[in-house]
């Protein structure tokens, strides 16, 4: 599909992962510069990471997602938090020509985290080489067809995978990374809106597999310290809850992410499969987006759309954070 808005690249902008032990610290490290997550957080999350032979899956699923585009375009691939870096490919970029590129994200939805972060980032990038060529952020897409078509495919076939007698009652819960209550305040231009779009976004996949199923939205993988309130319930603790109230099956559906990376397979397949099998329910839990046809068909369609208005500069600011206390 040809591009009517004059883009002569597509860049696929991720968050990055390590491949090998020795670079699980430093990415780390990179994620959560000046952010105040404490190193007990760290060391835990690590574990995870290296419990996992150090490797993250996400650089290969950007792989896997744009060997399977299909677009008329050269695509080019950069990350926030580990290689390849957005800023070397920026710079790859401007040596090959290109002058205005179409940036899609692999996040969906408003937030500093999943939206202004990576417009930052692609600032920074564009500042640090001279003659960079123009980026420009391709529109939020929580809602689009193509992804609700996806999820909705993927939540049927981890109802099918419950048994048999547990698929009538069980609950959809859909996961999102959890952020912090004032970053959740001030999302999208008026505030509210990454909670706002994932129901949306759940609302219309739970249209599609079955009209008036039970749903909840909850979240996953808090991070940053004790005291700062983030979006809760967690998962975990909502299995928990459900069980209390005498549900006893579930498909944990992680409408937050767009591929099944780190913070999908540890907390969900790890501790989330854990708390269900200590509890006794039927729980399974749908595969994100992916390579699903309809959602790599999807960013050929972003493509060719209008250019879209770029995010007001007021929209999904910085959080604020607390200085550092003296000693940590
Ligand atoms: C909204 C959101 C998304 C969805 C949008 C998007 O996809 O961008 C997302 C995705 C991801 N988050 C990821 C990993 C991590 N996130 C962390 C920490 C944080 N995430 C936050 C938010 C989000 N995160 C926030 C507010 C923090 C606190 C620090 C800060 O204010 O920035 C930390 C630090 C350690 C810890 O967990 O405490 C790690 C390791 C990976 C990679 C997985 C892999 O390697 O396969 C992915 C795709
Ligand atoms: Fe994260």
């Amino acid at each position: 599909m040809g591009s009517t808005n004059g883009y002569d690249a597509l860049l696929v902008v991720s968050f990055g992962g390590p491949e090998k032990p020795e670079d699980v610290m430093p990415f780390l490290e990179n994620v959560v510069r000046g952010r105040g997550v404490p190193r007990e957080r760290l060391l835990e999350v690590e574990a995870h990471y290296q419990g996992f032979g150090g490797v993250s899956p996400i650089n290969q699923q950007c792989r896997d997602l744009i060997a399977a585009l299909d677009v008329d375009l050269p695509v080019y691939w950069g990350n926030r938090n580990w290689h390849p870096f957005l800023e070397d490919t920026v710079r790859r970029m401007k040596e090959d020509g290109v002058r205005k590129a179409a940036a899609f994200v692999t996040a969906a939805y408003s937030s500093y985290s999943s939206c202004r972060q990576y417009l930052d980032d692609i600032a920074r990038a564009r500042a640090a080489v001279p003659g960079a060529p123009e980026i420009v952020k391709l529109r939020h897409y929580y809602d689009h067809p193509g992804f609700i078509a996806a999820m909705a495919d993927h939540t049927r076939e981890a109802l099918d995978r419950l048994p048999a007698d547990a698929r009538e009652q069980a609950r959809l819960v859909f996961t999102a990374h959890s952020i912090p209550v004032s970053m959740a305040r001030t999302a999208g231009p008026a505030g509210g809106a990454y909670e706002a779009q994932l129901r949306r976004a759940a609302e219309l996949v739970t249209a599609h597999v079955e009209e008036g199923r039970a749903w909840d939205l909850v979240w996953q993988s808090r991070s940053g310290p004790p005291q700062v309130p983030w979006l809760e319930p967690d998962v975990c603790d909502h299995l928990e809850a459900l069980h209390a109230e005498g549900v006893r099956s579930a498909v944990l559906v992680p409408i937050g992410f767009v591929s099944d990376h780190m913070e999908v397979v540890y907390d969900l397949d790890v501790e989330a499969a854990d708390t269900a099998e200590k509890l006794g329910m039927a729980l399974t839990r749908a595969s994100t987006a992916g390579t699903h046809p309809r959602f790599v068909s999807m960013v050929a369609e972003l493509l060719a759309e209008p250019e879209p208005a770029p995010c007001a500069a007021t929209c999904c600011p910085a959080p604020v954070r607390p200085a550092a206390r003296p000693g940590r």
